[in-house]
């Protein structure tokens, strides 16, 4: 069944219009077609393998090599997992994967300095350089300057020697890593086990993205990866680095990060001749919402099949290998969190839920249960630190076997709403070699700093080797994904707003080109409340012969944990066509298909728009398309959604313009930073109050009248009523009189 047909009432079929539409549709995300998934490519002198590539999406030269590509991708199911590249299973890809053992060339620095910028990757020393080296005062570090030394700076009369010197130091702290050329080299040249490399094969995966191609190999082998790196020499890099990636939604961080945390698992099992039955838990991956942990769960076990590592989501009542603190005091950050809508954060923030199964479980001798075995464990912030806590009566424990934690979405982890709890499980990991990997699309620089503070705390330590702090950029630093098409749309009132969204999913105007939003998509808004009241209003928005409300589905976190992954499986399964959320599927949730996201309400920040935008164009799928409706309640705000967007158009080489004209982004109001600080928590302050009250297509005058009618109605009824208790008490009055005339 065709999808736009059934939504697009009121349209005649236009014959001629037919193969555009066609063409058109087998270009969105939905269509299912693998995608290329490198975003950039920058021609920048000459490829030093000798081969001559193009720039993906400015292709210029040979298209027969294009077309014989696209020929090769082959369909795959719309929403469905990502087919096996072949038909091997798992066991057969090892035998392939293991004979293909050998040592390839290491490229040469500049070779290197070439492959990296042509993808736009630039990797910066944020901490552990020397002094002399780093260009810093010996005793702080870049991100620990002091007031007085930063104005000291500025100040500074001669400040083109300063910037001179700048550039400089820049590029000292720069460094040029052997870059992943192909998924084949992690078995040649980074010796990941054949099983590991025969999973990642598995998936279908044929070119590393950009982020997979800066960061696998420093991550997996640092000193391989640098061994031709002649520019820096850093101390303690053996031991390997913390590392801190920014790089575009849907670029592949995940596998990113899960593939170095298998390959640590196996290294240390084999290096401590351990039995594949033994689980230490060596790895934590943080994650913001249940929905994205389970999610990197998922990916997590898929890469570790037949590995013997054991990938686990934390859940409460799980017993963990974890040191009980003697005389340990209570943290003070349990139980904190806000709960905020603005934020992704709105889910665990708060309270988690037990439920019954687990309350079962833990009534039966929750203490004699047996160790969880677990390699790697994937979490929410507050359900793990709860257990460290141990309760309101239980011991303060640590993690002292986990070599490696992972912040996903490290941004929002380190966000205040989070800071706490993601603070209390680093600190809870006292391992003296633990390494911090932290992943985003965004990272404020306050955040940065934040990071590089924490670590040089650490590394203070004793019995802790310092380890240097690289970080990883890929493209420009927080913009959102360029691949897709985004769309600023003003509408003056809030009624205005539901009008325009019915209308993007019913275009009723032959002036249209077609409808810019093919389902599935999904829609944000400020709040549950919203959430709930614009759902009521779109159930009946899809025909029944299309499946009518059961297309229409909304989630969020007020919803039990088992509505809430229901209701995922029937978005991935492509049964509900249009998914109305709040910002808790605004992170890192990864669902292929998606063909565009509506920002019902605008984002209540910069990085929020990248993050909700980026759930369509997934692993540079193109045709995703990003709506966002602003009425006037949002003129002082929309300002960072519009430079975000016309960053993003930039980024892309598009024309100046397209999503958002000149004049619009000149005339935009700039915002207070105070003013941004509570934008960012409490979202736009009408819809919070004014809730669910505003989502109606009716204006404020129909309400205004249905609102007086509905009071006519009731008042009315009332005085009917009242009238009639007075009938009957008058007819009791008369009762008792004729009961006396009875007598
Ligand atoms: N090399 C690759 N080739 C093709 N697809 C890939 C590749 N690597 C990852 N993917 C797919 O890309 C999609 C997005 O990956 P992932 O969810 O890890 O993105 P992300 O960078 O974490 O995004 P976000 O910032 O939104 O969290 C997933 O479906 C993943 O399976």
């Amino acid at each position: 069944m065709d999808i736009l047909k059934v939504l697009s009432r009121g349209i005649k079929s236009n014959s001629k219009n037919k193969p555009q539409a066609a063409a058109a549709a087998t270009q969105l995300p939905s269509a299912g077609a693998l995608p290329r998934p490198q975003l950039f490519h920058d021609p920048v002198g000459t490829n030093p393998r000798g081969k001559k590539r193009k720039r993906r999406g400015h292709a210029q030269g040979d298209e027969t090599d294009e077309a014989q590509e696209d020929e090769e991708l082959s369909d795959v199911d719309y929403f469905a997992p990502k087919k096996p590249a072949t038909n091997t299973a798992p066991a057969e890809a090892e035998e392939d994967a293991a004979p293909k053992k050998r040592k390839i060339k290491l490229l040469d620095e500049d070779e290197c300095r070439q492959i990296l910028r042509s993808h736009r990757l630039k990797f910066t020393i944020l901490s552990g350089l020397p002094p002399a080296e780093s260009g810093e005062p010996e005793e702080e570090g870049p991100a620990s300057k002091t007031k007085k030394q930063k104005k000291d700076k500025k100040s500074d009369g001669d400040t083109q020697k300063k910037d001179e010197k700048g550039k400089k130091d820049d590029h000292k702290k720069q460094i040029f890593p052997q870059p992943l050329t192909s998924f084949a080299e992690l078995r040649h040249t980074y010796d990941v086990s054949s099983q590991l490399a025969a999973n990642i094969s598995a998936q279908g995966f044929r070119v590393p993205t950009e982020v997979q191609m800066g960061s696998l190999p420093l991550l997996l082998r640092p000193s391989t990866a640098l061994k031709k790196a002649k520019s820096v020499d850093i101390p303690g890099m053996d031991k390997g680095a913390d590392f801190l990636a920014v790089a575009p939604t849907g670029s592949g961080k995940t596998i990113t990060f899960l593939i170095p945390a298998i390959d640590g698992v196996l290294r240390r099992r084999e290096a401590q001749g351990r039995d594949r039955e033994e689980h230490v838990l060596e790895a934590v991956v943080v994650a913001p919402t249940r929905e994205l942990a389970s999610q990197i769960v998922n990916e997590g076990r898929k890469l570790a099949i037949r590995t013997g590592v054991r990938v686990v989501l934390m859940k409460k009542g799980l017993r963990l290998a974890a040191e009980e603190v003697k005389g340990g005091e209570k943290s003070k950050d349990e139980g904190e969190g806000s709960g905020s809508e603005a934020s992704s954060s709105e889910d665990e923030g708060g309270g988690e839920e037990e439920s019954e199964e687990e309350k079962e479980k833990a009534g039966k001798g929750g203490g004699a249960r047996p160790l969880a075995r677990v390699d790697i464990l994937v979490t929410t912030p507050k359900i793990l630190l709860n257990f460290l806590s141990g309760g309101k009566s239980g011991p303060r424990r640590v993690l002292p076997s986990v070599r490696s934690l992972i912040l996903d979405e490290a941004d929002v982890l380190l966000d205040p709403i989070f800071r706490k709890q993601t603070m209390g499980i680093w600190r809870a990991c006292t391992h003296p070699d633990v390494g911090l990997t932290c992943w985003s699309a965004t990272m404020a620089s306050s955040i940065e700093s934040l990071i590089t503070k924490q670590l040089e705390k650490r590394s203070k330590r004793p019995g802790s080797t310092p380890r240097p702090l690289i970080r990883l950029v890929v493209g420009l630093k927080d913009t959102a994904v360029p691949n897709i098409t985004h769309k600023l749309i003003y509408t003056a009132t809030e009624p205005g707003k539901l009008l325009a969204l019915r209308q993007l999913l019913h275009p009723v105007s032959s002036a249209d080109s077609g409808p810019p939003l093919r389902p599935p998509f999904l829609v944000f808004t400020q709040t549950i409340e919203r959430a709930q009241a614009l759902h009521d209003e779109l159930k009946y928005d899809i025909p029944l012969e299309a499946g009518g409300s059961a297309r229409v589905a909304v989630l969020h976190s007020s919803l039990s944990d088992s509505a809430r992954s229901k209701i995922m499986a029937r978005f991935r399964g492509g049964e509900v066509w249009v998914l109305i959320t709040t910002d808790v599927l605004a992170r890192g949730v990864d669902f292929a298909g998606v063909n565009g996201v509506v920002n019902y309400d605008v984002p209540t920040s910069a990085a929020g728009y990248v993050h909700r935008a980026g759930r369509t164009g997934r692993a540079g799928r193109e045709g995703g398309v990003a709506v966002t409706f602003y009425t006037k309640d949002d003129i002082p705000f929309v300002k960072s959604v519009a430079n975000v967007i016309a960053a993003s158009e930039k980024q892309a080489g598009k024309g100046e313009g397209e999503a958002v004209q000149k004049w619009l982004l000149d005339a935009l109001p700039k915002v207070a930073k105070e003013d941004k600080r509570k934008l960012k928590v409490r979202g736009v302050e009408s819809r919070r109050t004014g809730g669910r009250a505003s989502i109606t297509t009716k204006s404020s005058w129909e309400r205004r009248r249905e609102h007086n009618r509905l009071q006519a109605i009731e008042a009315s009824k009332r005085r009917k009523r009242q009238q009639q208790k007075e009938e009957a008490k008058g007819k009791k009055g008369e009762e008792v009189e004729w009961g006396g005339l009875d007598d």
